[in-house]
């Protein structure tokens, strides 16, 4: 079985190790445009050796966002900022890719370091926020959004949409559609969040709808050759997990069966009452049972941090992709590091640009 630093093609593209970067908010952006934050962040974690880097949850409409800070693609002047960011990570070797989502009814918060809570409704820093059903999360999430109406529907699948085609067309070649963390596709699926009467809610097929519908749409557009994934809560934690986890399965053998390439695997974090038993790659075990019953290539996140832990994931085959957030945010060159533990050949080349590869291969240092 391959391990941590042997690549992996899908489609078009060819990874030259398993490491993906966590799609990490970086608050940063005015007006959803990206920034010298962005091109220094995505290119240093780039030039740091990940295989894929993933270009953080990036709204696909300006409440679509999390916070106002946020990265956008809804209009021309964003995916301009992008494109030249785009050219650096894969001028750097890795693939890059991005996350496009919507926040639903999470939409419309503070940064997490300024409170993590909903702006308060009447500030003009906020936004009307939207849901499958008027029910808030909770917590400092209290915001109860408005029910979508079924034009808010097809107009949210449409920009899902146009947020891939901007993406295609500057060169992102890894999509990923962010359908975890109790944002808005989650919530459809969530029996927390959806408490539709209508063809989207009630029924698993009803509730998998919207999600099913928007993989549909983008899969139109976003080209056959490049990988198309999705990140998905596929357990709560809440006390139903054998019954989440069987619709959640089921709907990634549908979402296969209309064109996925790959399935990342997280958690809904649909409800604040979760018990989520936080620990070393806890997730991995239920990565590794998607992986298997849906037949689709497959990542997951979460408390991975060491090399052998992550090249074991790998080698057991309980994923083909490990996916790393703060690891990366603490040291950016984590995969220098990790393939100069697991005593890589060419550590330095295989993971750096030349201009670090050079001297760190020729002087033996530390
Ligand atoms: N854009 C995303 O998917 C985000 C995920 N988060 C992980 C997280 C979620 C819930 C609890 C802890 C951490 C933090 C905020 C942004």
């Amino acid at each position: 079985m391959p391990g941590l630093f042997d690549p992996f093609s899908l489609k078009n593209v060819t990874l030259r190790n398993r490491i993906v970067t966590s799609p990490m908010c970086q608050y940063s952006a005015q007006d959803g445009v990206a920034n010298e934050w962005h091109r220094a962040h995505l290119a240093g974690l780039a030039r740091g050796g990940a295989g894929l880097v993933v270009i953080e949850a990036t709204g696909v409409s300006p409440e679509g966002r999390i916070t106002p800070a946020c990265l956008g693609l809804w209009n021309d002047t964003q995916a301009e900022a992008l494109a030249p960011i785009v050219a650096e990570m894969r001028k750097a070797g890795a693939v890059a890719g991005i996350q496009i989502g919507h926040a639903g009814r999470k939409a419309s918060a503070n940064l997490p370091w300024e409170g993590d809570d909903h702006i308060p409704a009447g500030d003009p820093s906020g936004w009307e926020t939207i849901a499958p059903s008027a029910v808030a999360q909770g917590g400092g999430l209290g915001r109860v959004p408005r029910a979508m109406t079924l034009a808010d529907i097809e107009r949210v699948r449409g920009d899902f949409v146009a947020a891939a085609e901007r993406a295609r067309d500057i060169g992102i070649q890894w999509l990923k559609l962010h359908f975890a963390h109790g944002y808005l596709a989650q919530s459809f699926l969530s029996r927390h969040a959806n408490k539709r009467d209508d063809a989207y809610g009630g029924s698993f097929e009803n509730r998998a709808r919207f999600l099913i519908e928007t993989l549909v749409a983008v899969r139109k557009v976003w080209p056959e050759d490049r990988p198309l994934s999705a990140r998905l809560g596929v357990i709560e934690y809440d006390g139903q997990d054998e019954e989440t986890l069987v619709e959640a399965i089921e709907l990634v053998k549908r979402l296969k069966a209309e064109g996925l390439d790959f399935i990342d695997v997280s958690i809904g974090f649909s409800t604040n009452e979760a018990k989520i038993p936080w620990g070393p790659a806890f997730l991995a075990p239920v990565a590794e049972r998607v992986r298997r019953e849906s037949g689709l290539p497959a990542s997951t996140s979460w408390y991975i941090s060491q090399p052998e832990q992550a090249d074991a994931l790998v080698r057991e085959g309980k994923v083909d992709l490990v996916t790393l957030g703060r690891p990366l945010l603490a040291d950016p060159h984590w995969p220098y590091a990790a393939a100069k533990a697991l005593g890589i050949e060419d550590a330095a080349w295989k993971t750096l640009p030349a201009p670090y590869a050079h001297w760190l291969s020729r002087y033996r240092a530390a």
